[in-house]
């Protein structure tokens, strides 16, 4: 029989509502193994303002977690200077991104078999003064890899994005062949390994409105998303665009494709988010480590009360889950 699947779970932001959708975990048996990183003065203090009887323990590598209700395991990381729900601090900002650093390493070193996020405030870690823009980009420099692809999902949708955390005017400038190319094969590639679809149908949006009109409305399209399409089509990748992404999400398109790619984080998000939040799983794609994340973000104004609801953490622990095994029969087929 294979080991069991062993999950990192970082708490997130100690003002949001992470540390609380943790211990909710702890309420009853839970599957896979999952060892929550965080401080766990943090973990105690909200659980005892939450009324919530959850006993610690402290996890070592080579552990099995803990999995009885009522019970978490926990790998400490000290430096959390502020436990208050609903009022961040930026003396916080380097535990945060510790908690990270602990994760993404033990999935690297094998202690874990792949990470889930709880969220983190981005504004809080560079008002720190850390340049900060996600976890996409934070993982994807800390695996030392070029490209990494952003794709949040539902049991109906998959949307997968060409550019993350820019500001919108940096934007028609990074959609360039390059990215685009790295972006749609890592996109194809991890739809196969991750998902069990053996040729993925992909529908590309454009950039513009009404996909630049036939270069009235922008020439992105033409100069740009069109020509590097056609070469990823000749590499036997099935591309449907660009199409204007304002009919793109409906089921006349949506019906026979199995994700749509967006150029932009507004473009394609607010559609998933309209659709499923509060259920939907944030993915990291590209990355030699498995990660899953909460399609919400820190909810400060929830923060404490025990009021937010659990069901994306569910469904990113389910899909990370799901992606460790495969990355685990992949890698014992790879090695017999
Ligand atoms: N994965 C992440 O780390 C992640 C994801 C998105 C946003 N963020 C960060 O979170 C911060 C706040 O972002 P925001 O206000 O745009 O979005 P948000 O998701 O925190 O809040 C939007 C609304 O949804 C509600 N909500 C969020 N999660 C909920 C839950 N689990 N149960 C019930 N209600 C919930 C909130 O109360 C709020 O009304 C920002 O700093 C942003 O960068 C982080
Ligand atoms: N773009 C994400 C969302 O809207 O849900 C969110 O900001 C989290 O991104 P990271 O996973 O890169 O932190």
């Amino acid at each position: 029989m294979s080991s069991p699947v062993i999950l990192a779970l970082t708490a997130g932001e100690p003002a949001g509502i992470g540390p609380e959708l943790c211990l909710q975990l702890a309420g009853e048996t839970r599957q896979p193994g999952i060892v929550v990183i965080a401080s766990k003065s943090l973990l105690a203090a909200r659980a005892k303002n939450l009324g919530l009887a959850v006993e610690l323990h402290d996890w070592q590598p080579g552990q099995l977690p803990e999995t009885r209700a009522g019970h978490l395991s926990v790998r400490h990381v000290d430096g959390c200077h502020s436990e208050t729900a609903g009022h961040v601090d930026s003396a916080n900002s380097q535990y945060v991104l510790d908690t990270l650093t602990i994760a993404a390493e033990g999935c690297l070193k094998g202690d874990f078999d792949g990470m889930v996020t709880a969220p983190v405030h981005k504004g809080v870690i560079n008002e720190a003064g850390i340049a900060f823009s996600g976890h996409t980009e934070f993982l994807q420099e800390l695996c030392g890899v070029e490209r990494v692809v952003m794709m949040l999902a539902t049991e109906e949708l998959r949307v997968a994005l060409v550019t993350t955390h820019l500001p919108l005017k940096d934007v028609p400038e990074a959609i360039t062949p390059e990215r685009i190319t790295q972006v749609t094969r890592i996109l194809s590639a991890d739809l196969k390994t991750f998902f069990g679809i053996e040729q993925p149908r992909i529908l590309v949006a454009g950039l513009n409105p009404h996909a630049g009109e036939g270069g009235h409305l922008g020439r992105e399209e033409i100069d740009v998303i069109e020509p590097t399409l056609e070469k990823l089509r000749a590499e036997g990748i099935e591309l449907t665009g660009p199409l204007p992404a304002d009919t793109l999400f409906t089921p006349h398109w949506l019906d026979n494709a199995d994700a749509a790619l967006a150029m932009y984080h507004d473009q394609g998000l607010p559609v998933l988010k309209f659709q499923g939040f509060g259920r939907a799983v944030n993915i990291t794609l590209g990355l030699p480590i498995v990660r899953t994340s909460v399609d919400h973000g820190t909810a400060l104004d929830l923060a404490g009360t025990g009021k937010s609801d659990a069901g994306s953490l569910h469904t990113a622990i389910r899909v990370g889950e799901q992606m460790a095994l495969c990355r685990k029969a992949a890698n014992a087929g790879e090695y017999s």
